[in-house]
């Protein structure tokens, strides 16, 4: 039997994904009366969406559906939620949790929209989602994919997809977010998807620094598959499949970010090739580039897998200031000669 659509869902985070995320179930779900409540942080953030239907720090030309509201109080927003997405920054996510898990509705489905590794517990977002608010498998799913928040705000097309090892629960989710310019597909394969959202973003680090170094595009094009084979190969040891990373959770996203402007992680990468340093990048920047933080858990992870991550190794060294980036090039090049599969 298919399940009716859900009548109300939460947003937790109001930044561009979780904004953005928003209008997209909003617009999928006006035909059937879904209301979307959306959670910020800040005040002012939810005065401006409920008065004037805009969120102009983070997506300054986009006029939200009427049946997005925004509150301040994760209660309100959340009470009688049958679906839950949550977008705040990824290193942010655990200390929050406790508060949301008695406001959660008793069979609610929570997904991550966030692509972070956690620093020091080396745990994926869908896995702090369980284990902090005790759901199992099958009520915690995933969103990822090539999807640059400001495009699909803009109502550009893109494709995504939803990972839930219940197949069910991906096609409810699936329809859920459904809209003209918004194609989720579903795949079970959990540990893939989100593997290829949180590589990918320190795979633009790279690339961006490249970029910022005047590199052409064989060299980002070589990053960039490279990138992916050993983003393929921590998926695997970690249990996922390497055909999830030919899809669009895997290349897609790794296509996208690296070659957008619009990534805040290939921003960063850029910046931090033109000779700035770490801080002054993040600085610069008001938005959330989950790659600086999560290199090091994916190196971390990789390291306890005894799998070889080169770029994401050197991209580590550079964060840290014991490669400069001038180097990077040569030291990508220099490793030892092996077949490439
Ligand atoms: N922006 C994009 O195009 C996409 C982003 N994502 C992922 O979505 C997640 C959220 O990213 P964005 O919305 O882009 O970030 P953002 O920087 O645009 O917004 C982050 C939001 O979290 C809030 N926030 C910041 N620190 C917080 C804290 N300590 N506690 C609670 N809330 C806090 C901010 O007020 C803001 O509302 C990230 O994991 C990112 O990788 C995924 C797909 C696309
Ligand atoms: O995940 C994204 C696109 O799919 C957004 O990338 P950035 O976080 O680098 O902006």
């Amino acid at each position: 039997m298919t399940r009716r659509p859900p009548n109300i869902v939460a947003v937790l985070g109001a930044g561009s994904w979780g904004t953005t995320f928003a209008k997209i179930l909003a617009d999928a779900g006006a035909p059937y009366g879904t209301q979307v409540r959306l959670w910020a942080r800040r005040e002012d953030v939810a005065e401006e969406i409920n008065t004037t239907r805009r969120n102009s720090r983070y997506l300054a030309d986009t006029v939200l559906p009427e049946n997005i509201t925004c509150s301040t109080d994760v209660a309100e927003v959340l009470d009688g939620a049958e679906l839950v997405a949550v977008a705040v920054p990824a290193q942010s996510l655990r200390p929050q949790l406790q508060a949301w898990k008695q406001l959660l509705h008793e069979d609610a489905v929570v997904v991550s929209l966030m692509k972070g590794l956690e620093v020091g517990s080396d745990a994926r977002m869908s896995q702090v989602i369980a284990a902090e608010l005790e759901l199992p498998a099958h009520r915690v799913a995933v969103v990822s994919g090539p999807n640059l928040a400001l495009e699909i705000a803009r109502q550009e097309p893109t494709a995504s997809v939803v990972a839930c090892p219940d197949e069910q629960v991906a096609a409810w989710i699936a329809a859920a977010c459904t809209a003209r310019y918004f194609r989720p597909y579903t795949n079970p394969d959990v540990v893939g998807v989100e593997i290829g959202g949180i590589v990918k973003n320190v795979i633009a680090l790279a690339v961006g620094i490249c970029e910022g170094k005047q590199m052409g595009d064989n060299t980002k094009a070589s990053v960039i598959t490279r990138g992916l084979a050993e983003t393929t190969r921590l998926a695997v040891a970690l249990g996922g499949e390497a055909e999830t990373m030919a899809g669009l959770a895997g290349m897609g996203d790794l296509i996208a970010t690296c070659s957008s402007p619009l990534s805040r992680n290939h921003t960063a990468g850029r910046l931090l090739g033109h000779g700035l340093t770490l801080d002054e990048v993040t600085g610069k920047m008001n938005q959330t580039a989950e790659g600086i933080k999560s290199a090091q858990a994916v190196l971390d992870l990789a390291g306890q897998l005894g799998v070889d991550m080169p770029i994401t190794e050197n991209v580590v060294a550079v964060l840290q200031g014991t490669v400069s980036v001038h180097d990077l090039g040569a030291r990508l090049l220099s490793r030892e000669l092996k077949s490439e599969g």
